[in-house]
Parts: structure tokens; C-alpha cells; sequence
């Protein structure tokens, strides 16, 4: 059964549709990447699959046990989260928050937790650290611990790589793939960077108000949208 199953989605602002008829569905232990170019609806997309905005038709349907607010969510970078105020443990365990109900204080479970995701992301010595003060690679770790205090089942990660270098980057991409796989935790990451996306992804969602292709990451090389996107295409 599908994570999330996208029938006939269009989405909008103020009666302009920005995403039109979308169809697309998230299998547990996927890895899903929705390229397209700037403009083309993907965080519009995102923010209707955290439920933060609603669909003008069509609807977004969640299965196989996940909830809501149960996304591991790690939004785009921006300055105001660079300079958030709080130490490294602070950032992950707040995580849970959603989870947490009304429930005032974090629970020994959730500090058990918090602690897990940062020895699995390589962040421990950093915990007491101030968030700000940190690197751009280890704040997206940092932010990585956080989502995954979210959720078990699905990560959604928005252009997560923006702004960090090559080699940084390429350990970003390795930390993706080894919690995708091993974890078996279904990945949708919004990304620019095509190349990187067809080689670790499973599936391809690219947009451009609506779906030009959705199909595995091999269909997507051999398809016309993926030729002409990827490079090498022959527009014929
Ligand atoms: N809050 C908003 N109110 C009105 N229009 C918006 C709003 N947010 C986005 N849009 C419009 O919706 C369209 C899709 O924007 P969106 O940010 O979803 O694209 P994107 O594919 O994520 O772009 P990028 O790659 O630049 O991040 C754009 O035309 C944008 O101007």
C-alpha cells in the first residue's frame, strides 16, 4: 500500500493553479526525487504534502499506517535558521514535538531518540555546540537528526544540498542513501541537481505544472523528458 497517493492533484494561489492534475504515489522504502525548473510548483507540492496547504482538487491520500504529522520534514535552508539560538540537541530533539501532543515535557523516549539519530548522523560530540556556530554540512545533519526524530516511515527533504560544497555535498548524498536503504525509510528530495537524482533515486517526478514524467530513475534516463533534461537529448 502506498505512503501517499496523489490522484488528480492541482493546488493554487488565489484561483491561480500553480500544479495541475498531478497523479503520482510513494511506496514504502522509495526514494523519490521531484526535479523541474524554478517556479514549476515543487515546493508548492510540498507544502501540500505536509498537509500545510490544501488541494483545489483532487486529494492527497496517506496509507500504510503513516500519519500526517509523522513526515520527517527538512526544509530550505534560510538565514533565519542559520542563526537559530539553540544548542544541537535542542534542534534534534524538537523533532518530536509534533509527536508529542499536548504533553509538556520531552519524555525519556524522546531523549533516547535524539540521542540514537546522533550517533547515526556522526553529531554526538556536537550536541552541547550552538546550532549557529556550526558548519553548513553539520547544521544539514543536524537538521537530518531532527527529521528523522519525525518519522519512521518517510523523509522529505527540500533541495537539502543548496549552498554546501562538492564533497560535502556528495557525504550528504552517501548519509541519504544508507538510511534509505538500510533504514528502509522512503526519501522524497527536492532537488536541482538531475544528474546526482537519477543515479541515487528510485523514481522521478518532474514537473512543470504538471507531471512531464513519473516513472523509476532507468524509465526516466531512456524517456524524452529525461534525454532532453539530462543532456545528450536529440529533441526529436
Ligand atoms: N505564497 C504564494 N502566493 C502566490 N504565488 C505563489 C506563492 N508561492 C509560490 N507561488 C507561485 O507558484 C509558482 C510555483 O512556485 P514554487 O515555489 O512552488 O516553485 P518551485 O518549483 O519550488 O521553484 P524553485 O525551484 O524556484 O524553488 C510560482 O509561479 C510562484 O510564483
Amino acid at each position: 500500500m502506498a505512503l501517499i497517493k496523489c490522484e488528480n492533484v492541482s493546488i493554487g494561489y488565489e484561483g491561480q493553479t500553480v500544479v495541475r492534475d498531478l497523479n503520482f504515489e510513494i511506496q514504502p522504502g522509495d526514494y523519490l526525487c521531484i526535479v523541474g525548473e524554478n517556479g514549476s510548483g515543487k515546493s508548492t507540492l510540498v507544502k501540500s504534502l505536509l498537509s500545510l496547504k490544501s488541494v483545489e482538487k483532487g486529494k492527497i491520500v496517506f496509507g500504510d499506517g503513516l500519519k500526517q504529522n509523522e513526515i520527517g520534514y527538512l526544509p530550505q535552508q534560510t538565514d533565519v535558521q542559520k542563526d537559530f539560538p539553540a544548542s544541537v540537541s535542542e534542534v534534534v530533539i524538537s523533532g518530536r514535538l509534533n509527536s508529542r501532543g499536548l504533553k509538556p515535557f520531552y519524555t525519556a523516549a524522546d531523549k533516547k531518540a535524539a540521542e540514537e539519530k546522533m550517533d547515526m548522523l556522526g553529531i554526538r560530540d556536537l550536541s552541547r555546540q550552538c546550532f549557529r556556530e556550526l558548519s553548513g554540512g553539520q547544521r544539514q545533519r543536524v537538521l537530518l537528526a531532527r527529521a528523522l526524530c519525525a518519522t519512521k516511515s518517510l523523509l522529505l527533504l527540500d533541495e537539502p544540498v543548496t549552498g554546501l560544497d562538492p564533497i560535502v555535498t556528495a557525504e550528504f548524498y552517501q548519509l541519504i542513501r544508507e538510511i534509505n536503504r538500510e533504514s528502509g525509510i522512503a526519501v522524497v528530495m527536492v532537488s536541482h541537481d538531475i544528474e546526482s537524482a537519477v543515479e541515487d533515486a528510485t523514481h522521478i517526478l518532474h514537473l512543470q505544472e504538471t507531471a512531464l514524467f513519473f516513472g523509476t530513475s532507468d524509465e526516466y534516463r531512456k524517456s524524452r523528458v529525461g534525454r532532453n533534461f539530462l543532456g545528450g537529448g536529440d529533441n526529436a
